[in-house]
């Protein structure tokens, strides 16, 4: 939002950043769930006489927004995704501030997972696992939104069935065409919702914690093929199938971008003046270096709307 101040324009948003909440929903049965965020609130609100003037009349406190954050959490008294939390937030200062217009909430969930003992699943035990799940949405006063979620850390990798030929040939060129290499990557995935109002949010319970895991199984299922996998003939195209593979299957998700970095598994070739062969490379022994490492990285969008 532009505004103007003696004859400049001005741009402002506050809010508070960190605020990191857990929440446990304790079921009769015995069963626990368990949460914890790391939560981003930005406010857009009509507060100018605050930078211009020093009247602070019309700010909401940041020191109110992360009390907030826990008085929410208190409230849902049951388990929610963290897409959900978002947009309670971000409806909750929208419409409870006169002078708030807009609420960019971003939310940081911590992979924590429920253990499996003796394939059972543990009551109230929980452990890190590795990929993280993210939101941000933007509420407007209007009931307007833009809801996106992300993936990141998802690190994969398959010692075959990758290669990379037909490439730009030129003086500078060393890399030799390969249809056997190790293809490895950190996929970092966002994809945004078709919600564009909050009255269009499902109201089913953990609706976007289980569209979260079809999508990370989407992704995954791609990179790999079945069984016998499929062949790659570039992260690019990868990414491309990926990226492809979730609009194809998820018909609520309206664009996504994936980031792949090309995390290189050199082949390990020892030589010496005197022996030529200490380790000769036979899709075996790597070197595995994540710097320098390429970087791969698209949107694919419905229509020509941006992320
Ligand atoms: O899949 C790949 N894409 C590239 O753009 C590239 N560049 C490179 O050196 N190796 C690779 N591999």
């Amino acid at each position: 939002m532009a505004d103007e101040i003696d004859g400049l324009k001005f741009e402002q948003q506050h809010g508070k950043s960190r605020v990191r909440v857990a929440r446990v929903w304790r079921k009769e049965d015995g069963r626990h769930f368990f949460v914890e965020w790391n939560v981003n609130i930005s406010l857009l609100s009509d507060c100018l006489s605050a930078y211009g003037r020093g009247n602070n009349s019309d700010i909401v406190a940041t020191d109110t927004m992360k009390n907030t954050v826990y008085v929410k959490a208190k409230e849902c008294v049951d388990a929610l995704s963290v897409e959900d939390f978002a947009i309670e937030l971000g409806r909750h200062f929208t419409s409870f501030y006169q002078q708030v217009t807009a609420a960019i909430i971003k939310i940081v969930e911590k992979p924590w997972e429920r253990v499996y003992i003796d394939g059972q699943p543990h009551e109230h035990g929980f452990r890190l696992g590795s990929e993280i799940h993210t939101t941000e949405v933007i509420v407007k006063k209007s009931g307007a939104l833009r809801l996106t979620s992300g993936i990141e850390g998802l690190a994969v990798l398959k010692t075959t069935k990758s290669g990379f030929e037909g490439f730009v040939r030129d003086e500078y060129t060393a890399l030799p065409e390969t249809r056997e290499r190790m293809l490895a990557t950190e996929v970092s995935a966002l994809w945004r919702y078709h919600f564009e109002s909050l009255s269009s949010i499902p109201a089913k319970p953990l609706y976007f914690t289980e569209k979260f895991l079809d999508v990370k199984k989407v992704l995954i299922s791609t990179f790999f093929g079945h069984v016998k996998g499929v062949y790659s003939p570039s992260v690019q195209s990868t990414l491309y199938d990926m990226a492809r593979a979730v609009l194809n299957r998820f018909p609520d998700i309206s664009s996504i971008n994936l980031r792949m970095p090309n995390l290189h598994f050199l082949p390990a070739n020892i030589s010496s003046k005197d022996n030529p062969a200490i380790v000769k490379f036979d899709d075996d022994v790597y070197i595995p270096t994540d710097e320098p490492h390429g970087t791969i990285q698209a949107s694919l969008s419905r229509s020509w709307s941006r992320m």
